[in-house]
C-alpha cells in the first residue's frame, strides 16, 4: 500500500536567483550554481544523492593536529586573547556600573542633604528650581553613564557566546598594508578604541556579505570606499574555542552556511547572522522605503531576513529607534512565540508582536471580535465615496456616559457638532469637537467634584479605600483641597467616561454605517476603516510595520493596517502560493492597495530555498505553477524520501497513522501532523490516542514528540518530520487553493515527510 513520491519533478528553468527593484545598489554575482534540474547547492555542496565527504572547513583533526595549521594556530590565539579581552571588558562594565551607582546614591544623599527647599520669596523659588535642575542633572549624567556602560555588557554577554563568526582582509591603498576586521554579532572596542570585533551591522560589513572577493565597496557616511577584499574567513567558534575555519576564496563558496543548515531545526527560531545570503543581504540591509515587498518561495529565509532586518534598524537607527515603535504582525501567537528569542539573543529588544486579531482588538468596541477578515478594497474605497458628501444628524451621537450618570448627553454633542457644520464629517471636526467635548466634560467633573453631596460619599467609603485613593483619610483643611481630593475621586469613578472621550465613542459608528452605507452589519474591518475615516484613528507613531505571510490577508485588512500605521515604512514577506484562504488579496493586489495608500512600492524575490532536503523540496516544488522555478541550498543530509501512503479504507489509514505516529514518538526529533482545519485536530487526536498532543494558539513549540495542528497554526513553523494526515481529494480537491495549501504543508518539513491518504490519493500528487 505503499509507494514512494516520485522525483524529481519537472520544472522549468531556473529564474533569478534574486531580484530587488529599486532601493540597493547592484551586488556581485555570487550564490547558489544551479544544477540542470534547478535544484543547487550553495558552496558547491552536494547534490541530492551525494555523499558529503567533510564541510571544507579546515580543524585541527584534519590537519593531524592544531600544530600542524599555523594558521589554525595563529587563529586559536587570536580568539584566546579577544576572549579575555572580552572578559576584562564586559567586567570593567560591571565594576564602572557598581561605581556609578554608588555615587549616585552619595551624590543623592548629599545633595538632599543640601537641598534647601525654599518657597517664601520669587528669588528663593527660582533658587531651589535650580538646584532641583542641577540635581537631575547629575542624576541623568549617572543614568547616561550607566547606559553607556550597559550597552557595552549586552554587546559582551552577546559576544562571549561566540566572538566573531568572520574575518576580513581589506586593502584600501595598493601599497598599504591590509587591514583585518573580524565580525561578530555585536560590536566592541578595547579601552583604546581599537574595534576588537565589527558589528555585523556596520557598512565595512557589508563587503562581507556580497559574496565576492576582489574589488569591493561600500557606503559609509554618504560615501562609497572602495577596497580590495583580500581574505574572508569564516569561523566555527563557540566561546573560546575555535573548531574551524575556511576561507572562502571562490565566491560561490559558504561553507558556514552548509554546516549552519545541516545543523536541523530547534524550536526556537535562531537568528542567521553569520550566514545571511547576499540575496537576503539586500532585503536586510535595504534603503528605507515607504513599502517594500518581499515575494520568497517557502523556507527562502523570509522571516529570519525580517528579524535580522529589525535588528540592523535598531542598529541604524540607535538611539532614535525604539522598539514600541516597530509592530511585527505574525500569522499567529504560536509562529510569535517561535521567533521572540532572535532579537533577544542579537542583545536587541523585540518590537510588539501582534496577530491580526491582537492588533484589531483594541480599535474595536468591547465585546466586538475581528471576525470575518474577508473585505476587498472596493468595500473600503466606497466607504471613502459615501462619506464625502455626508452630514452628520443627531442619531449619530451617543451619551457620554458611566457609572449610570450621563455627564454629555447627545443633544450636547449635536450642539457641539453644530458649531463646526461648515467642516465636512471627517478628522478635522471630529477632532475638534473632541477638544470642545472633552473641556466639556472636564467641567462636568470639576463640578462633581466640587459638590457636598460627593464629598459626603467621600467620607462614607471605607477608610482602606480613602487611603487607596489619597494616602491619607479624606478630611480636608479647606474647600480647595476637597475639591482637589474630589476630583481625583471623581475621574476614578467616571474613568470610562474619559475613555470614551479618548475613543471618539460618543460617534455611534454603526448608526453612520447604517445611514451610509444603507445596510447593517458592517464587517469589524470596515468599521474599524470607517471609525479611521470619520476620527483619524491612527498610531502616527509606528516607524515600523512588518507583516510576514503577507499573502494571508485581504485587501481590506492590508488597508487598514496602512491607513492605521500612517506614517510607518513597510516591509511586506510572503509567498504567493502559500496563501491558505479564500478571499486574500493576489499578489498584483497587495502591491496595488499599498500604491494606493503609501505611494511606490519596492519589490525584492527571494528564490532560493534553505529549509528542506532537496527530495522534500522537489516534492513541494512540484505544485508550484508551471514556470515558477527555486534553487535549493542544502546540505546531504541522510534523510528518507518522502512517502506516500494510500490506505483502502479508514481502518487501514487509522492504522497506517498510528504507526507513523508511534514510529515518531520514539524519537527526539518534532514531528508535525497537519491537518486541514482546528475541528479535524481535535478528531486525529482521538484516532491518535495518547501519543499526539493537539497544540493550541496558546502553546509553545516542544522541542520534540509528536503535535497535532491545523495548517494555519503551521505556518511559518518548521518540523524535523510532516505528517500530512489525509490528502485525499476530499481534502485537496485539484484547485488553486488545495494546491497552494497542500504545498504550504509539505514545506513545513525540514528532513521527512509522509503523506496519507484516506481511499484515494489528491490528483495534486498524482504525477
Ligand atoms: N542564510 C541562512 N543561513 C542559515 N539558515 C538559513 C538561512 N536562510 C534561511 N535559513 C533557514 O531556513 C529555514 C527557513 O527560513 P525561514 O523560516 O526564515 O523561511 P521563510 O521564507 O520564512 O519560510 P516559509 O515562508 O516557508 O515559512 C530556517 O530554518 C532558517 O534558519
Amino acid at each position: 500500500m505503499s509507494r514512494e513520491a516520485q522525483q524529481p519533478v519537472d520544472r522549468a528553468g531556473v529564474l533569478d536567483s534574486a531580484a530587488c527593484a529599486g532601493g540597493l545598489k547592484p551586488a556581485p554575482t555570487a550564490g547558489g550554481v544551479p544544477t540542470a534540474g534547478g535544484a543547487s547547492t550553495a558552496g558547491g555542496a552536494p547534490t541530492a544523492g551525494e555523499v558529503s565527504v567533510g564541510d571544507g572547513f579546515s580543524r585541527p583533526a584534519d590537519q593531524g593536529g592544531e600544530a600542524a595549521d599555523p594558521i589554525f594556530a595563529a587563529e586559536q590565539a587570536h580568539l584566546t586573547e579577544t576572549y579575555g579581552k572580552l572578559e576584562k571588558i564586559g567586567r570593567d562594565a560591571v565594576a564602572a556600573m557598581e561605581a556609578v551607582a554608588a555615587q549616585a546614591a552619595e551624590d543623592k544623599k548629599n545633595m538632599a542633604d543640601e537641598l534647601a527647599v525654599n518657597f517664601a520669596t520669587w528669588d528663593d523659588i527660582l533658587e531651589t528650581h535650580a538646584d532641583i535642575v542641577a540635581m537631575n542633572n547629575i542624576i541623568e549624567a549617572h543614568d547616561m553613564a550607566n547606559s553607556v556602560q550597559a550597552e557595552r555588557l549586552r554587546a559582551v554577554e552577546v559576544l562571549l557566546r561566540e566572538p566573531y563568526f568572520a574575518k576580513i582582509e581589506l586593502q584600501f591603498k595598493p601599497s598599504a598594508p591590509t587591514k583585518e576586521l573580524y565580525i561578530g554579532s555585536a560590536g566592541v572596542s578595547d579601552e583604546n578604541y581599537r574595534r576588537l570585533v565589527v558589528d555585523w551591522r556596520s557598512p565595512v560589513a557589508e563587503v562581507y556579505y556580497s559574496q565576492a572577493m576582489g574589488p569591493v565597496s561600500y557606503e559609509a557616511d554618504g560615501r562609497v570606499i572602495r577596497a580590495d577584499l583580500r581574505l574572508r574567513r569564516q569561523f566555527e567558534i563557540s566561546r573560546d574555542t575555535l573548531h574551524g575555519y575556511f576561507d572562502s576564496d571562490v565566491a560561490i563558496e559558504d561553507k558556514l552556511l552548509l554546516a549552519s543548515l545541516s545543523r536541523g531545526r530547534s524550536a526556537h527560531m535562531q537568528a542567521i547572522t553569520a550566514t545571511i545570503q547576499k540575496e537576503q543581504n539586500q532585503v536586510v540591509r535595504h534603503a528605507d522605503v515607504p513599502v517594500l515587498q518581499v515575494a520568497g518561495v517557502a523556507g527562502s529565509g523570509k522571516t529570519s531576513v525580517l528579524m535580522q532586518r529589525i535588528a540592523y534598524l535598531f542598529y541604524q537607527h540607535r538611539g532614535t529607534l525604539d522598539p514600541t515603535q516597530v509592530f511585527l504582525i505574525s500569522p499567529n501567537p504560536v509562529f510569535g512565540r517561535y521567533i521572540d528569542r532572535v532579537l533577544p539573543d542579537l542583545g536587541e529588544r523585540n518590537p510588539e508582536i501582534l496577530t491580526w486579531a491582537e492588533f484589531l482588538a483594541p480599535l474595536l468596541p468591547a465585546g466586538r471580535g475581528a471576525g470575518e477578515g474577508d473585505v476587498s478594497y472596493e468595500r473600503l474605497q466606497a466607504i471613502d465615496a459615501a462619506l464625502a458628501g455626508f452630514a452628520f444628524e443627531r442619531s449619530d451621537f451617543r451619551d457620554i456616559a458611566a457609572a449610570g450618570t450621563r455627564l454629555v448627553g447627545g443633544d450636547a454633542v449635536a450642539k457641539v457638532a453644530a458649531k463646526f457644520d461648515h467642516l465636512p464629517a471627517g478628522p478635522h471636526r471630529v477632532t475638534l469637537m473632541n477638544e470642545e467635548l472633552s473641556a466639556r466634560l472636564e467641567a462636568r467633573l470639576k463640578g462633581i467634584a466640587a459638590d457636598e453631596d460627593t464629598h459626603d460619599e467621600i467620607a462614607d467609603l471605607p477608610i482602606e479605600e480613602q487611603l487607596r485613593l489619597f494616602g491619607e483619610t479624606f478630611e480636608p483643611q479647606s474647600d480647595e483641597e476637597a475639591r482637589a481630593l474630589a476630583l481625583t475621586y471623581v475621574r476614578e469613578k467616571y474613568a470610562d467616561a474619559l475613555r470614551q472621550v479618548r475613543a471618539m465613542d460618543w460617534l455611534d459608528v454603526d448608526e453612520i454605517a447604517r445611514r451610509l452605507m444603507g445596510r447593517d452589519g458592517l464587517t469589524s474591518v470596515e468599521w474599524v476603516y470607517l471609525k479611521m475615516a470619520l476620527t483619524g484613528l491612527s498610531n502616527p507613531d509606528a516607524k515600523y510595520v512588518m507583516i510576514d505571510e503577507v499573502q494571508d490577508y485581504s485587501a481590506g485588512q492590508l488597508a487598514v493596517m496602512a491607513r492605521y500605521f500612517r506614517r510607518a515604512n513597510f516591509l511586506l514577506l510572503g509567498d504567493p502560493n502559500q496563501a491558505i484562504a479564500e478571499g486574500t488579496a493576489p499578489w498584483g493586489e497587495i502591491r496595488a492597495v499599498f500604491e494606493a495608500e503609501r505611494g511606490a512600492v519596492s519589490a525584492c524575490r527571494l528564490m532560493t530555498s534553505y529549509r528542506s532536503t532537496p527530495a522534500i523540496t522537489d516534492l513541494f516544488a512540484s505544485l508550484l505553477p508551471p514556470g515558477e522555478a527555486m534553487e535549493v541550498s542544502s546540505v546531504q543530509r541522510e534523510a528518507p524520501a518522502p512517502e506516500i501512503v494510500v490506505a483502502a479504507d479508514a481502518d487501514e489509514w487509522a492504522c497506517a497513522l498510528r504507526r507513523v505516529v508511534d514510529d515518531a514518538a520514539g524519537t527526539d526529533k518534532l514531528t508535525a501532523v497537519i491537518v486541514p482545519y482546528k475541528s479535524e485536530a481535535r478528531r486525529m487526536a482521538k484516532v491518535l490516542g495518547e501519543g499526539a498532543v493537539v497544540l493550541g494558539e496558546h502553546d509553545s513549540l516542544p522541542d520534540g514528540g509528536v503535535v497535532v495542528l491545523p495548517l494555519a497554526l503551521a505556518k511559518g513553523l518548521e518540523f524535523d518530520s510532516v505528517v500530512i494526515a489525509d490528502a485525499s481529494p476530499r481534502v485537496f480537491p485539484v484547485t488553486d487553493l488545495a494546491r497552494r495549501r497542500l504545498y504550504t504543508a509539505i514545506s513545513r518539513a525540514t528532513r521527512h515527510v509522509t503523506i496519507l491518504a484516506n481511499g484515494e490519493l489528491t490528483e495534486l500528487l498524482a504525477h
